[in-house]
């Protein structure tokens, strides 16, 4: 049995913490809402986001040094934009040194960095090679419900991913270990992309073959993307790369889907945002992967086209006419490349 906090009590924060209780952890969920704290503690719920029965071990703190007392492991759950502020918090409270796992997925605009950057930027006793990634297709509402789902885990340091493994590992939750942190970070961040555009594509009206398109050739700017920064492209047939695109681009579950569907069907941005009031990451990180590939050159056509959706008020239809009217081509051509040169390694 091992202490754990999870930072983060949203519908991710509370589904792992129910794997982590069922496993027979001792479970501290942290809130910045003493509200939301109250209701965890009284009625073993949490409405606004999991429609779940929560397990007595899960008792949740809106202290945060209270909630990492003397933990073995810490998880941090909060969405991408909050990372920094939480982090810096958590620098500040923290007396030893617990592990570092994070399931967040996102890239900061701006400064285009992986959420395991971010956390190590703001936790002085931390390098980036020992902080955990947790990443897979895994939607909060199956987990909840103990439905099977598997992961990936991935750190620098080996020991660590196989620590979080056995944190984790159970009947209904499978857990992979892989030592490609750069590639599981991207897969989970980038895929939210596409889930997006195969939303606005189902909001339009626009069928299976289209959708289908989308994950296929959205993995192929994924991997391109990836393999600039140092992932190795294999990783992106894998859980984290085109399970979790499957499954963000063909659940009602997702956010970044749904936030797509209402685009496709007409409505504004921001009122889209105001009515799913829960993470959509992937606005953000169209935001960044969009600039970096302007910066480096890579071709990635359906993120261009989602920012000109999202950020420049372009119609989706025009979007769609621009990318079916695009250039001829091979299918495989750079990304055979890649795999040969993986093969080779
Ligand atoms: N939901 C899912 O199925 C999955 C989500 N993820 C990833 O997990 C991350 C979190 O997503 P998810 O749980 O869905 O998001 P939610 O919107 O459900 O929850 C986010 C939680 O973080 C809290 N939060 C936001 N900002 C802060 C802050 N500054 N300080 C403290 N707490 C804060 C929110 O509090 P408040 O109530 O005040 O808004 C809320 O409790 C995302 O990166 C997402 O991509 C990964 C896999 C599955
Ligand atoms: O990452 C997820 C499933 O693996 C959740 O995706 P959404 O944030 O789109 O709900």
């Amino acid at each position: 049995m091992q202490k754990v906090a999870v930072l983060g009590a949203g519908s991710w924060g509370t589904a792992l913490s129910i794997v982590l209780a069922d496993n027979g952890h001792d479970v501290r969920l942290w809130t910045h809402r003493k509200q939301q704290a109250d209701e965890i503690n009284t009625t073993n719920t949490n409405k606004r986001y999991l429609q779940v029965n929560l397990p007595q071990q899960i008792q949740a703190y809106d202290d945060l040094e209270k909630a990492i007392d003397d933990v073995s492991a810490i998880v941090i759950v909060v969405p991408t934009k909050a990372i920094r502020e939480v982090c810096s918090e958590l620098n500040e409270k923290l007396r030893h040194q617990p592990t570092l796992i994070h399931a967040t997925k996102g890239i900061e605009p701006e400064s285009l960095k992986r959420v395991s950057q971010l956390i190590s930027e703001e936790m002085s006793t931390y390098n980036y090679e020992d902080i955990v990634v947790l990443s897979g297709p895994s939607h909060a509402e199956e987990v909840g419900k103990r439905l099977p789902t598997t992961v990936t885990v991935s750190s620098v340091n080996e020991q660590n991913a196989t620590f979080t493994q056995d944190l984790f590992i159970n009947e209904s939750f499978r857990v992979y270990t892989s030592t490609d942190m750069v590639g599981i970070e991207l897969g989970g961040a980038l895929k939210n992309i596409i889930a997006l555009g195969a939303g606005i594509s189902d909001g339009l009206g626009y069928g299976d073959n289209a959708k289908a398109a989308l994950i296929t050739r959205g993995l192929a700017e994924i991997t391109r993307l990836g393999v600039s920064l140092g992932a190795s492209p294999l990783t992106f047939l894998g859980l984290p790369g085109v399970g979790d695109l499957i499954v963000t681009c063909t659940s009602s579950h997702s956010r970044n889907w749904r936030a797509g569907n209402l685009l496709g069907k007409g409505h504004k941005l921001d009122d889209v945002l105001e009515q799913m009031g829960m993470a959509v990451e992937g606005v953000r990180t169209t935001k960044a992967a969009n600039q970096f590939a302007r910066e480096q050159q890579i071709e990635m056509p359906i993120t261009n086209g989602l920012h000109q959706v999202l950020f420049n008020d372009k119609k989706p239809r025009d979007v769609v006419d621009q990318l079916m009217n695009r250039s001829k081509r091979e299918e495989m051509d750079d990304l055979a490349a890649f795999i040969r040169t993986d093969f080779r390694d």
